[in-house]
């Protein structure tokens, strides 16, 4: 492992905390109504790798969503940094650079290389012109590890190496957040090791709060500051987990007791919900 480092929150993290506050969403409430979050709260400070785990459909997706200004909310409130991004009179965020999503399917124009996917977004923001983007972009794509492939296009680089070159993209306008949804999901545990350090040293260059949604609990100790477990839908805050293991963290972190010990009361909370899940899937059958 290279210098992935120290700091939880260090002195540069002061930007991204997330406060969500009593958020309800139902889906088409005239119709199917579908309750998928309920007065659900948490707090995520600035700079904190924050990991949200719970069953399939309890409604995680639609909590980063309402994050990134891609779905309203129905009732209860988003701040970032204590500014309002959606509440009372305003039930759907503004898109922002300062939130930037990663989804599990890529999402790269496989028609530009590395380097012009990564300037796109400053560019055409006008934030940057056509070579100051594209000088940043090959820097930060070669702190990522991929300066040898900045001008290969997606389909001639493995997954893995689209995946950091996404998030690459997602990091060149600094934004205050970098939201998750399973990015590594698809891939082979051998594979997820190399994303998972590449993320923590990127992490440890930007500070950047990571709202990370996953359904892998090695996952969710390894990276994270805290694992917020949520209910089964609709989706509450059942318990929050605190990481205390020191970073940097390495593969034989994962081998440690008070690891081992963190992964099985995650376990335990997120197991309780996918029963009732069950069960509860099991009664619509019937
Ligand atoms: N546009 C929509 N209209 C109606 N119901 C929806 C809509 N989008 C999501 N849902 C429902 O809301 C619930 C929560 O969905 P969501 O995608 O947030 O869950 P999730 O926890 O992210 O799931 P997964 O872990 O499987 O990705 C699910 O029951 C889903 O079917």
């Amino acid at each position: 492992m290279t210098k992935q480092n120290a700091s939880k929150n260090g002195a540069a993290a002061t930007k991204g905390a997330i406060s969500i506050r009593n958020v309800t969403k139902i889906y088409d409430p005239e119709g199917v109504n579908v309750k998928a979050v309920d007065n659900c709260s948490m707090e995520i400070a600035g700079g904190e790798i924050c990991m949200i785990v719970g069953p399939s459909g309890c409604g995680k997706s639609t909590l980063l969503n309402a994050i990134a200004g891609f779905h309203s909310i129905t009732e209860g409130q988003i701040d970032v940094d204590g500014e309002m991004l959606c509440g009372p009179g305003r039930e759907k965020a503004d898109q922002g650079a300062d939130r930037m999503v990663v989804f599990q399917n890529g999402a790269l124009f496989p028609w530009k290389t590395l380097v012009e996917n990564v300037a796109y977004g400053p560019m055409v923001q006008g934030a940057l012109n056509k070579a100051q983007a594209m000088d940043k972009a090959g820097t930060m794509l070669a702190e990522a590890g991929l300066g040898d492939v900045i001008k290969k296009f997606p389909g001639e680089v493995s997954s893995g190496m689209s995946r950091r070159a996404e998030i690459v993209r997602a990091l060149i306008n600094d934004p205050k957040v970098l939201l998750l949804d399973e990015p590594y999901r698809a891939m082979d545990a051998l594979t997820k090791q190399i994303m998972h350090e590449s993320l923590l040293e990127t992490y440890d260059r930007t500070k950047v709060t990571i709202f990370f949604i996953t359904h892998d609990l090695e996952e969710a100790i390894f990276l994270g500051d805290k694992a917020h477990v949520v209910t089964t839908r609709p989706c509450q805050l059942k318990k929050t987990v605190e990481v205390n293991i020191p970073r940097p963290r390495s593969y034989e972190t994962q081998s440690s007791e008070a690891f081992r010990a963190l992964l099985s009361e995650v376990n335990e909370a997120v197991h309780e919900e996918a029963v009732k899940a069950f069960q509860a899937g099991e009664r619509e059958m019937a």
